[in-house]
């Protein structure tokens, strides 16, 4: 009886250390058998660049387990078939798992909880992924909150930090369990393999090694450069680690205390990477809480707004040929690396939204398929922030303008020629907005625009004043011209 393994189910908390699904099946002093199971069918399906990702991690994990003498046995299929068999084939009578609070995820696992507990097996969630439990967060009235600030104030006066733990040294599994090949999942791209300037080390070794980069370096002075795209280490580049639960927020922020707490740092840029950290967990709150978001506005008025349907301007906007130089080197970063800096994701977004009045939605879709941090949570909040649709968003009548926007957040347009590298020639006057080089500027250098570079596929102030007129016919806020940056 004693031998019985304990099912350590792994899913979007791919480490060893500070995992407390794991900790808790150690603890049982059972024999553990690790799994992931690929289940493609309750939620909505991974994007490329995660499929990407999650093969990496899925490698990093099991080489990490086999270090200490175990491995990683992987399902494909319905997760609770898929239990159930290695329940029968192992007579294991336990299982342990990280939650996911995703709504439908959330549900899904209570569902396949009852059925487990039904067959008399044991099925206890933990907290793995955020600083705290949805629902342990509220306010007064015991409602969630709607407004980041508040939020963050009683988030961080809720918030236990659990021990740092480093996993069993030793984890003892049962041999003779089939597991999938990787290989035979097919989540590398081939033919063709558009991943070749994925510049990432998935797996719980890479997030570490992200932090310690950055803790002693970017993290000095990120409140006044984390805007600045070109800055190299600026930001942390943890979002897909964190995504992947490759390490623990946790992790993340008492590192940033420590280096404050010995003076290695100010403490307001360890508080701001705190507050930054807050917002992934806002968001991550917020779809637990108000789970319609993914399809249709927090804010029912702007559901109204009326999108133009326009595939080919959709098309130069994912393709990064809008004729913007700031926004079609973030689309170009996004698709070359699977990532893309959040001062540029502000901006094309708002010009897909406004300047091209193209639905939220489709920019959201556009980034789930391509970005290596794709979280439903983070992307579908972050979306409507810009669309100024969502709980604690920007207003609609922001709108970026995206030359101004270039001048002072690439002033040296270091960002620009890296990824746009046609302009990389024409001096930095003119480098944010090619159309207004004079004839012989843009000669000389080697541009001739519609043939080397688009045209600006709207012109801001038309596209501005559209935009604004959309605003208008669903919240009559349409008459406001601040254009603030
Ligand atoms: C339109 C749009 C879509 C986005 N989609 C996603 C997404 O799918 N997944 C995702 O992780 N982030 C998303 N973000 C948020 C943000 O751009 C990224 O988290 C950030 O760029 C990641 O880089 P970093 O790890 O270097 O961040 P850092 O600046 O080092 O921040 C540290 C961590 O804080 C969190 N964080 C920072 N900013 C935000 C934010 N605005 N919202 C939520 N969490 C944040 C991330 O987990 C990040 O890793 C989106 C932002 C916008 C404007």
């Amino acid at each position: 009886m004693a031998t019985k393994p304990v099912i350590l189910w792994f899913r979007r908390d791919l480490r060893l250390h500070d995992n407390p699904a794991l900790n808790h099946a150690a603890e049982t002093g059972r024999p553990i058998l690790p799994v992931y199971i690929l289940d493609e069918h309750f939620e909505r399906p991974m994007g490329a660049a995660s499929r990407w990702w999650l093969d990496k991690s899925l490698r990093a994990l099991d080489a990490a387990l086999q270090d200490r003498g175990s491995r990683l046995i992987l399902r494909k299929g319905n997760a609770l078939n898929q239990l159930q068999a290695l329940i029968a084939e192992t007579d294991a009578d336990t299982v342990f798992m990280n939650r996911l609070f995703e709504p439908e995820a959330f549900e899904h696992d209570a569902e396949i909880a009852h059925t487990l507990k039904a067959d008399g097996v044991e099925c206890r969630g933990f907290n793995g992924a955020l600083l705290c439990r949805p629902g342990a967060v509220l306010n007064g009235s015991g409602q969630p909150y709607k407004v980041f600030t508040p939020f963050l104030r009683a988030l961080l006066a809720t918030a236990e930090a659990p021990a740092h733990t480093t996993g069993p040294r030793q984890i003892q599994t049962p041999k003779t369990v089939q597991s999938d090949a990787l290989d035979s999942w097919k989540l590398h791209p081939h033919r063709p393999d558009w991943s070749k300037g994925f510049d990432w080390t998935p797996g719980e070794d890479g997030a570490s090694q992200a932090l310690s980069r950055f803790i002693p370096s970017g993290l000095k002075t990120y409140a006044k450069d984390r805007d600045f795209p070109d800055r190299q280490g600026a930001n942390s580049r943890l979002s897909p680690h964190l995504h992947w639960g490759e390490i623990s927020p946790w992790r993340a922020i008492d590192r940033a205390r420590q280096a404050a707490k010995e003076n290695k740092l100010s403490e307001s840029e360890a508080d701001k990477f705190i507050a930054e950290i807050s917002w992934r967990e806002f968001s991550a709150h917020l779809l637990h809480h108000f789970p319609y978001i993914t399809e249709r506005a927090f804010r029912p008025e702007y559901d109204a707004m009326p999108w133009r349907k326009d595939d080919a301007s959709l098309k130069a906007w994912r393709q990064g040929r809008t004729g913007y130089p700031l926004v079609d080197a973030g689309m170009r970063q996004l698709w070359t690396t699977g990532w893309m800096h959040n001062r540029v994701r502000m901006v094309v977004a708002s010009f897909l939204i406004k300047h091209l009045l193209i639905d939220w939605r489709e920019g959201e879709a556009w980034f789930w398929d391509t970005l290596v941090d794709a979280d439903r949570a983070s992307n579908v909040q972050n979306w409507q922030w810009v669309a100024g649709s969502g709980a604690d968003a920007s207003p609609f009548f922001r709108i970026f303008n995206p030359i101004t926007q270039g001048e002072k957040f690439d002033p040296d347009g270091g960002y620009v020629r890296r990824w746009v590298p046609e302009l990389r020639r024409l001096p930095d006057r003119w480098l944010q907005s090619p159309w207004t080089a004079p004839a012989e500027v843009l000669r000389d250098a080697g541009i001739v625009l519609g043939r080397d570079y688009p045209k600006p596929i709207v012109e801001h102030e038309k596209g501005r004043a559209r935009a604004l007129a959309a605003l208008k016919t669903v919240s009559g806020r349409g008459d406001d011209h601040s254009d603030r940056d």
